[in-house]
């Protein structure tokens, strides 16, 4: 099931704060409508963001009805800058803006009609690359793991994340597919559950053995010896290593070491913001107190109870074993073997 998906003359995207009990499409005819799927996660995952704001621009261009090439940049720019302000965290997001900005200004002087199209061939060449840049990291990533393995993954970096078959998730599909005797552990990944509700289904969908355990249980998983490595996303990467990620990856990072267990990254090219020096510099989004008060609409808390959610933390660069990208597997030393391959 595709969690992004072109149809003919408008954007689709499969609504995941529904997820696993409803499988809905959302439509979207203008960049509005992508822009608040974004902001309120019912399309969430650092590529997936990308993608789908990279649609967002092309509805932009596409609903542009006037014959003026200033007044059709200008709306379309100004899309830009309404997709960029709805999360902070992934890079990939501002990744994708960039290409499609720098895309629109190479096709000046054509004709308006010409270049709608063109935006809308991009944004399609940017999904169809996003979903083989994973498969090409699974095909390297999978060769890290053993015959038979325990895997700890956390929130959902799967083919719902992204254009298709997924980052981490990507890297133990292809294990699976490997013929790899694979068991997930899977978090609940609280406030928002990305691993109960997304994660656990998109697993039982393919048939790839998984088991639900909530984030304090993650420790007591290692220490039975239950998990040979950890394999997680990310939302940005710099240039030293750190990484962005999902609430509580820093913690799996530390319980990890702690139990001499090898953490993975898996990540494409679009996730590294080699302009940042370090973890310290990535803006972390802090979303609605609501988020943590409530639990499927049930209030969990008191009602005034002060909350503090953030939404991601940042793993630094020594809790990683290796990154796992669509240019091969990279070791330390980050700051300079991120440069060589991310250039
Ligand atoms: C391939 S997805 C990698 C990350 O984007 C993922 O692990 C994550 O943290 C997603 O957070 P979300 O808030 O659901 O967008």
């Amino acid at each position: 099931m595709d969690a992004i998906r072109w149809q003919e003359d408008h954007l689709l995207l499969l609504d995941q704060t529904k997820l696993p009990l409803v499988e809905e499409y959302i439509e979207c005819w203008d960049h509005y409508v992508v822009a608040r799927a974004i902001k309120i996660l019912q399309v969430r995952g650092a590529p997936a963001i990308g993608a789908a704001a990279a649609f967002g621009v092309a509805l932009a261009a596409l609903n542009y009805q006037g014959d003026s090439a200033e007044e059709f940049e200008r709306e379309v720019n100004q899309a830009i800058d309404d997709l960029a302000k709805t999360r902070p965290t992934a890079v990939n997001l501002f990744w994708a803006l960039t290409r499609m900005k720098a895309f629109l200004e190479s096709t000046r002087g054509s004709s308006i009609e010409d270049r709608q199209q063109a935006i809308l061939a991009e944004a399609q060449a940017l999904l169809a690359e996003d979903k083989a840049m994973n498969e090409q990291m699974g095909a390297y990533g999978q060769t890290l793991i053993p015959e038979s393995a325990g895997v700890l993954t956390h929130c959902n970096a799967g083919a719902l994340a992204t254009g298709g078959f997924g980052t981490a998730l990507g890297v133990i599909r292809a294990a699976h597919q490997a013929g790899k005797e694979i068991s997930v552990f899977a978090d609940e990944t609280r406030p928002l559950l990305q691993g109960a509700r997304l994660t656990a289904w998109e697993l039982m969908k393919d048939g790839i053995p998984v088991t639900l355990i909530t984030d304090s249980m993650a420790a007591y998983v290692m220490k039975q010896k239950l998990v040979d490595l950890v394999i997680v996303g990310a939302d940005r990467i710099t240039a030293n290593g750190d990484v962005a990620n999902k609430i509580g990856t820093y913690g799996l990072a530390l319980l990890a070491k702690a139990h001499g267990i090898p953490f993975y990254v898996a990540a494409p090219v679009s996730t590294f913001d080699l302009s940042l020096q370090s973890g310290d510099e990535i803006p972390i989004e802090e979303r609605d107190s609501e988020e943590v008060r409530t639990l499927g609409g049930t209030t969990t808390a008191p009602l005034e109870v002060p909350v503090y959610n953030p939404s991601f933390d940042v793993t630094p660069h020594q809790y990683v074993t290796a990154f796992i990208t669509d240019r091969g597997i990279i070791q330390a030393p980050y700051l300079e073997n991120l440069q060589k391959h991310m250039k």
